[in-house]
């Protein structure tokens, strides 16, 4: 069965909007049910008072200012925000709009508004996850920066290591005072070099000769250690400046010195020897001249490296033994 007419009344009333109609005057004519739920106030209550009294104290000036001035002169208003009154609670925001309609030569304005609680909490909602995402942006770039920062820390960590085990690998290999490789450099390339030897069993030459300065201590007596250290930083020197590319000068001790002279004859290194003592001879030396003693040896069949470094150093005792500042060969 059709409703009838009449039975729009309680429907009207119970409209999930709030309406009112309001007179020529501003007063309420009719209110319905919905509303006077919302505001916690008898529908009769509202009868008869001025619009106006629905809204908050702020949103009166919005309803007689704004929507109002547009109903008179447009005669509708859409969507204007506006806040209830709520007897007892908070306000409630609303969205309202009004029609102007005449009704027996009256024109009245019908209001309808429909709460907007929903869309403020989402648009809150909203601001706030936008506000959590900018700031979880943020630390994730300070996480990113740290990362960065952290990064380059230890490249340059791992730069400084890498000099530091050079620097270190080269302090174990050397002498402080010369710069030369030192006698633990010295055996390990002899080692290296006689194992060569015997791997490939085929003819092959290698000369040691062990070096040491003549007379050194009345040096250091007579002008100071200093003076001493400097003559043989000078013989190093002066030993690199002689030897050959593939020759290595080491300081084994004191003011003792070995070289080794690989792919290099007794004849050729005795040669070079006698080059070397000459050349030592004549250098100008400050503040006194210096002499050294050399023995020589080279590599025989069988030779270990303790039986070639005792002959090398019979042959430097023998040199000393007839005289100093000579070469004796073995
Ligand atoms: N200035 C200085 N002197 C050193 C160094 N190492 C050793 N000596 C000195 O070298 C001298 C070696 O003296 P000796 O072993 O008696 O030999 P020598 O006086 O050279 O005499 P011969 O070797 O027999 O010709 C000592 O006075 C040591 O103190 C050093 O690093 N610097």
């Amino acid at each position: 069965m059709r409703p009838r007419a009449a039975d729009f009344a309680r429907w009207w009333h119970h409209a999930p909007s709030g309406q009112v109609i309001v007179d020529e005057q501003g007063l309420i004519l009719q209110a319905n049910q919905t509303i006077s739920d919302w505001m916690a106030l008898p529908v009769s209550y509202l009868y008869n008072r001025p619009a106006s009294e629905l809204f908050t104290p702020e949103a009166r000036m919005l309803y007689l200012g704004l929507l109002a001035y547009r109903v008179a002169e447009d005669g509708a208003a859409d969507e204007v925000h506006l806040t209830l009154r709520v007897e007892g609670d908070a306000p409630l925001p609303v969205l309202c709009s009004a029609r102007q309609m005449t009704h027996q030569s009256a024109d009245l304005v019908l209001l309808s508004m429909l709460p907007i609680a929903r869309k403020d909490s989402l648009e809150r909602e909203l601001i706030q996850a936008r506000q959590e995402a900018q700031l979880a942006l943020e630390e994730k770039n300070a996480v990113i920066a740290e990362l960065k920062s952290v990064r380059s820390a230890l490249e340059s960590q791992r730069e400084e290591l890498k000099s530091l085990t050079m620097r270190l690998g080269h302090e174990a290999r050397s002498d402080a005072l010369t710069g030369l490789p030192n006698r633990r450099h010295f055996d390990s390339v002899l080692q290296q070099l006689l194992l060569t030897l015997a791997v490939n069993r085929g003819p092959a030459s290698l000369s040691v000769a062990l070096l040491d300065v003549d007379h050194f201590k009345p040096v250091n007596d007579q002008y100071g250690h200093a003076v001493g250290d400097r003559v043989l930083q000078q013989l190093a020197q002066l030993l690199s400046s002689q030897l050959r590319g593939r020759d290595l000068a080491a300081r084994i001790g004191g003011e003792e010195f070995a070289l080794l002279m690989p792919d290099t004859s007794h004849a050729e290194a005795s040669v070079a020897m006698d080059r070397l003592r000459r050349a030592i001879e004549i250098y100008p030396w400050q503040p006194v001249p210096i002499t050294v003693s050399i023995g020589l040896t080279s590599f025989r069949a069988g030779d270990t490296q303790d039986s070639l470094m005792a002959r090398a150093d019979a042959a430097l005792y023998s040199a000393k033994h007839q005289g100093r500042n000579r070469v004796a060969k073995r």
